[in-house]
């Protein structure tokens, strides 16, 4: 069985280091002309499977504008993930998910298992109830050949309180998650499975990235200001592991398949720019 690390590697050099999020605000729902109903977030999911399916290398649906229209809402979530699927476009689940152990296990069920309704290639999850409380996480990922993204230097500004704190060791949170996720992923070839997310919009940090040895998940790009140019401050020499992600950059040129597909082509360009052909 293939390892997550290697089918986004494999991805990622055929299709190029870009990953768009499927975020249907109900902003764009309206700028695209659909009504703010479970019926206009299928007609969205519709062209968003019509312009990228088979063509990016990793989709990121955010779940949370799917389950606002509950079952329907969710519905339409596995159809658009099947749809991905069967393009052979990674499908990276955002749910942030983090919880205890036991709970956790559920979770895991839920996304990472083949026998799931809502099996995808990857999720993202949050360790602040601690990276050890993810272990049945990473367990079912690995079982499956399965991904999980663990935040560590999130996009927004208010993170920085927390992630930037520091235990008695004197590292940050942000570099303890970096480090246990960095110890997880040791040995693995050509990539671990175990990614982290560090948003585009962090400037330098003076955290070390250079052991982890895992997909680098870059999202903050277009709408929250962060620029293909940043990702060299951020990520320094370990540009050949970034995936970067935008979300409403790349889905406010819609609702026309054609213009979206040009506006993830132009994504990747820059991001490909601004990698240095890293990832090819
Ligand atoms: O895990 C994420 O995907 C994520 C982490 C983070 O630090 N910042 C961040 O913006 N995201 C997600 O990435 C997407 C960004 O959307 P845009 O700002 O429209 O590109 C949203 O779905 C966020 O939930």
């Amino acid at each position: 069985m293939e390892t997550f690390g290697a089918r986004l590697v494999a991805a990622m050099a055929r299709r190029g280091p870009l990953c768009v999020g499927i975020d249907p605000h109900p902003a764009l729902l309206d700028r695209w002309g659909l009504p703010d109903s479970a019926e206009g977030l299928a007609r969205f999911c519709d062209a968003t499977v019509t312009a990228l399916a088979g063509r990016v290398a990793v989709v990121k649906p955010q779940s949370a504008f799917f389950e606002r229209f509950g079952s329907r809402g969710v519905a339409i979530l596995e159809s658009t993930i099947r749809q991905f699927k069967s393009s052979e476009t990674l499908v990276l689940l955002d749910v942030k998910r983090g919880d205890i152990g036991s709970t956790v296990a559920a979770y895991a069920s839920a996304y990472l298992d083949p026998s799931s309704p809502l099996y995808v290639d990857a999720i993202t999850a949050s360790p602040f109830l601690g990276v050890g409380a993810l272990a049945p996480m990473f367990a079912t990922a690995a079982a499956h050949g399965g991904g999980v993204f663990v935040l560590a230097l999130t996009s927004n500004p208010e993170g920085r309180a927390v992630q930037h704190a520091r235990g008695a060791d004197g590292r940050t949170v942000a570099q303890a998650v970096i480090d246990e996720i960095s110890l997880l992923n040791g040995g693995a070839e050509p990539l671990g499975s175990l990614g982290l997310v560090v948003g585009a919009t962090v400037g330098r940090t003076g955290h070390d990235l250079s052991r982890v040895n895992g997909p680098l998940l870059a999202p903050g790009l277009g709408a929250q200001g962060g620029r293909a140019a940043d990702l060299a401050t951020v990520f320094g020499d370990r540009l050949s592991a970034v995936l970067p992600s935008y979300s409403r950059e790349v889905l406010s040129a819609g609702p026309e398949p054609v213009a979206l597909r040009a506006a993830a082509e132009r994504a990747l360009a820059e991001c490909r720019a601004a990698l240095g052909g890293a990832t090819e």
